[in-house]
């Protein structure tokens, strides 16, 4: 039995099901969203913003060590965990309180628990069943699981963000984004840091040259890497924890207190029973058409972190598909696709690693005219006003047009700059139009222009 029927029903209430509800309420219709946590989703509570807090510190701690005795004097510069994590709740704290509001403030009602198909147009959460004209899915993407022995040993990146204090041993399953950006911060606190990453290098899907420098920074930091490597198993011992490391045939124990889960993110759409929704999906995400309606129910539209686009999973790609979705979920001919233009992608390690566009490799492959530009930045004058003694570029200009295909910045403010270069990407701006323009001086964007 239908308890309550809907123009829309949106489940999730991170940035995509945020712009889809509202928007659409705002339109005059109907709308209700469903929350399996607290509302507000993964970017603002788990993610992006309490991970910019921590990383902050990393950074200022970073910089008042390596500018002690010149720029300034530091005595015992250090991160205080417990005052960070006052800090960081700060901003989180408020917001499930705030995002339910602003939802019921536009007539959105709200519905708390586990959305779940009951058919192609219907909902069930805690025992209430919803019809919607239109369903949005929009539920993000979770730690993808664990097939080793003693995962539930294993803290995630949630869990993470709200650990009162930071022990002294702390080991990192994978070596990509979630695991460079909280090592970073760890190091700086002082603990112990080991990274272990199937692959040869950590960041694979970042520029080699670049990644090797930040590696290097990141091993003068105290940050161990354990690379072509996989974690076995995690097992409690009196101490703490031992992680066992299968080196392909160089078995190796490690101890600590804390293993952290930065293995990647898989979409979550494991509870949502797709299969009674009529709804296709398959390992990376729910199959939608370019417009993001799903490809086996037309009443149904999906976005962000739990969709198979082929695109990063970004708080920016998500908010991109929103936009598009609010155009095509009542069109009688839906027919808008997303205008991604280039991804702009930073790790915020310190220093921050960006980039925009294609790799080396890609650009080597697709264009027959490539200006590949590397240089270690580590002596210009910008960079040593800083202390910093790791920052380099790569950008990769195709010969023929002038066009920029791909811009990869390590240093002071590379997460500001790449925006430079993702907007020139965008609108088709070349290498001499970035050199022709006049950049404040002296900031690190007025760089750009010796980098094209
Ligand atoms: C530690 C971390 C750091 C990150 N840092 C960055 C960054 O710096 N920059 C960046 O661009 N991206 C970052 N990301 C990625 C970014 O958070 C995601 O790309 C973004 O949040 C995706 O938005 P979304 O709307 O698709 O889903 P989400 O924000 O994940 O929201 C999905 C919501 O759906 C809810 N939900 C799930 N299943 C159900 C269900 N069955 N019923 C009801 N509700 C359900 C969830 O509880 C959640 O609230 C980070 C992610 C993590 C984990
Ligand atoms: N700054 C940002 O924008 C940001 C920050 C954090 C997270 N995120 C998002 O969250 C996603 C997940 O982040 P992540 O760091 O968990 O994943 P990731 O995909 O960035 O990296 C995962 C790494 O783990 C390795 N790995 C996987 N299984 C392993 C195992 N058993 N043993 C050893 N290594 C293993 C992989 O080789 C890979 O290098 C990102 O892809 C991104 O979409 C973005």
């Amino acid at each position: 039995m239908i308890d309550h029927s809907f123009d829309l029903i949106v489940i999730g209430t991170g940035p995509a099901a945020g712009t889809v509800a509202k928007k659409t309420a705002e339109s005059g219709k109907s709308v209700a969203v469903v929350e399996s946590r607290g509302f507000g989703g993964t970017c603002a509570l788990r993610g992006c913003n309490p991970k910019k807090v921590f990383t902050n510190a990393g950074k200022l701690v970073d910089q008042a060590i390596r500018a002690n005795g010149s720029l300034a004097t530091f005595h015992h510069p250090q991160i205080d965990w417990g005052n960070l994590l006052a800090f960081k709740q700060q901003f989180t704290r408020p917001v499930t309180q705030k995002s339910e509001a602003s939802f019921q403030k536009r007539g959105i009602r709200t519905f708390h628990g586990i959305a779940r198909f009951s058919g192609p147009d219907t909902i069930r959460v805690d025992g209430v069943e919803l019809r919607g004209e239109r369903i949005f899915i929009a539920t993000g993407s979770m730690p993808s699981p664990l097939q080793i022995q003693g995962s539930d040993l294993v803290t995630r990146s949630d869990a993470f963000l709200e650990m009162e204090t930071m022990p002294s041993q702390v080991t990192f399953i994978g070596g990509g984004y979630i695991s460079m950006e909280f090592a970073h911060v760890v190091a700086r606190f002082g603990s112990r840091v080991v990274i272990v990453d199937s692959n040869e290098r950590p960041l694979m899907r970042f520029d080699a040259d670049l990644v090797g420098q930040l590696v290097d920074r990141s091993r003068q930091i105290g940050i161990e890497f354990t690379m072509q490597s996989k974690v076995t198993g995690v097992t409690r011992t009196k101490d703490g924890l031992s992680v066992s490391i299968d080196g392909s045939g160089d078995d190796q124990t490690v101890e600590s207190q804390l293993v952290v889960h930065g293995a990647g993110r898989v979409p979550n759409i494991v509870d949502l029973d797709l299969a009674a929704g009529s709804v296709d999906f398959g390992e990376q995400g729910i199959e939608v058409d370019e417009t993001m309606r799903s490809v086996s129910n037309p009443r149904v539209f999906a976005g962000g972190d739990c969709v198979h686009s082929g695109m990063p999973r970004l708080t920016p790609v998500a908010n991109e598909e929103a936009r598009i979705v609010v155009k095509n979920l009542f069109s009688e001919t839906p027919d808008t696709a997303p205008d991604y233009g280039a991804v702009p992608a930073v790790v915020f390690t310190t220093p921050c690693l960006a980039a925009v566009g294609l790799t080396q490799a890609q650009a080597l492959e697709q264009y027959p005219n490539v200006d590949v530009r590397y240089e270690d930045t580590s002596t210009w004058g910008s960079v040593r006003k800083t202390r910093l003694d790791c920052a380099g570029y790569k950008v990769l200009v195709d010969k023929q047009t002038d066009r920029i295909l791909g811009a990869h910045l390590l240093g002071p403010a590379a997460e500001e700059t790449i925006n430079l270069f993702a907007l020139a990407m965008k609108f088709g701006l070349t290498a001499t139009d970035l050199k022709s323009t006049l950049f404040a001086f002296p900031t690190f964007a007025s760089d750009v222009r010796r980098m094209v």
